[in-house]
């Protein structure tokens, strides 16, 4: 399988980047042992790049220009926002790096593992089939589904680090036979056209410079007849950008999230339709009256824990379980036990986590729009 299209001298970079920073972090057992074990100097570089572009910048003065600058350069910008914000994932969040919908009575990574299931059946994931996973963070989803339909699943990533983790977890769970993670820019994809049976992109599209980008490249990629599904992230139609209150949430978002410019759900309906999808379906997930909102476990709302077994986990994305744990982050940092940035990327990660929760009681984005589209058959 060829990989996504980047210059030699780019992947060259990256992975002697990727090695400074992780060394051999990413075959440590948790997000926690691997964020001990960091280059220094790496670790400053990342956070000088990643937050040049947020920094200073408040959303009262935000320019059509900046946003313009930031989306220029969404690939250095994500691909640092992972090398930072990985471990801090993995340790609050587990290996599926996406928000789900919960049902009454539902462990907290059922409710994530059943929205992976939702995706597969929707678009008509079946054994045998050549799968490609847009953005596929660690490969907690392709690993889900792979083992859910018996499929093959190619993950692509711009991010060394975690295309090593992801590698590792495929290795260690005995399913390497059924995954394959590559490397590339989902902008420039060099798979030749008509190799998927299927594609999927789950909360990963939304950091392309542009939807019709992305999605136009995933219709090239994707078999004739071949389905795609997608859990976008988006504003809402109640969005508006001359509302400071709205671009203050957007902008918080964006900068805890590693997001260069976010769309409007009408925006993301007409990117599929000029990329050439018959859309046959779209809808708002986060709309369904369920019972527990997807944004609980950032909310704090312990009410909301289903089992036992979740306090642990939901505890520690709390907002004062954030705090203990970025304070005490700040205190190893200026021991010198944990690397400088540490505390600065928690504290951003904290900001997004508000800006989502309130983003989503006001109704004014969604990490979940569901759409999926077919590529005409002929
Ligand atoms: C960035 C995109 C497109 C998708 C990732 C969605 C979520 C998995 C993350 C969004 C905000 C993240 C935060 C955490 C885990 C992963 C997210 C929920 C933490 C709970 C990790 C532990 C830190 O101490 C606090 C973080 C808050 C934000």
């Amino acid at each position: 399988m060829a990989p996504a299209a980047l210059e030699k001298e780019d992947k060259a970079r990256d992975a002697a980047f990727n090695k400074a920073l992780h060394g051999n972090s990413a075959k440590a057992k948790g997000g926690i042992a691997a964020m001990f074990s960091k280059g220094a100097d790496a670790k400053k570089a990342a956070v000088d790049e990643y937050f040049k572009h947020w920094d200073n910048k408040p959303a009262e003065n935000e320019t059509a220009e900046e946003r313009a600058k930031r989306t220029a350069e969404y690939a250095t910008l994500t691909r640092h926002y992972y090398n930072l914000a990985t471990d801090l994932y993995e340790y609050g969040w587990g290996q599926s790096f996406h928000f789900c919908r919960f049902s009454k009575g539902e462990p907290f990574y059922q409710a994530i593992a059943r929205h992976e299931h939702y995706l597969a059946h929707t678009i008509g994931i079946k054994e045998g089939m050549k799968v490609l996973d847009v953005g596929c963070g660690v490969g907690g989803p392709a690993r889900e589904i792979a083992k859910f339909t018996g499929c093959h699943v190619t993950g692509l990533n711009n991010n060394d680090y975690q295309i090593d983790r992801a590698t590792h977890y495929a290795e260690k769970e005995g399913l390497a036979n059924q995954l394959a993670f590559v490397k590339g820019d989902f902008m420039q994809m060099s798979f030749p056209e008509n190799t998927f049976d299927a594609v999927y992109a789950i909360e990963a599209t939304v950091h392309a410079p542009s939807l019709e980008g992305i999605y136009s490249q995933i219709f090239r990629v994707l078999k004739p007849g071949g389905v795609f599904g997608v859990y976008e992230w988006l504003m809402t139609d109640d969005y508006d950008n001359n509302n400071l209150h709205h671009r203050e949430i957007r902008l918080g978002i964006e900068q805890g999230d590693g997001i260069s410019n976010m769309c409007k759900v009408s925006e993301a309906l007409d990117a599929m339709r000029a990329a050439g999808f018959e859309l046959l379906r779209h809808e708002d997930l986060a709309d369904r009256p369920d019972p527990l909102p997807w944004y609980w476990p950032l909310s704090g709302e312990l009410r909301y824990i289903q089992s036992v077994g979740d306090i642990f986990t939901i505890v520690r994305m709390t907002t004062w379980g954030r705090a203990i744990a970025h304070n005490l982050a700040g205190l190893l940092e200026k021991v010198g036990l944990a690397p400088a940035g540490t505390k600065k990327t928690a504290d951003s990660l904290a900001l997004a986590a508000d800006c989502l929760v309130a983003g989503g009681r006001e109704h004014l984005f969604t990490p979940m729009y569901l759409m999926v589209g077919r590529k005409p058959s002929a």
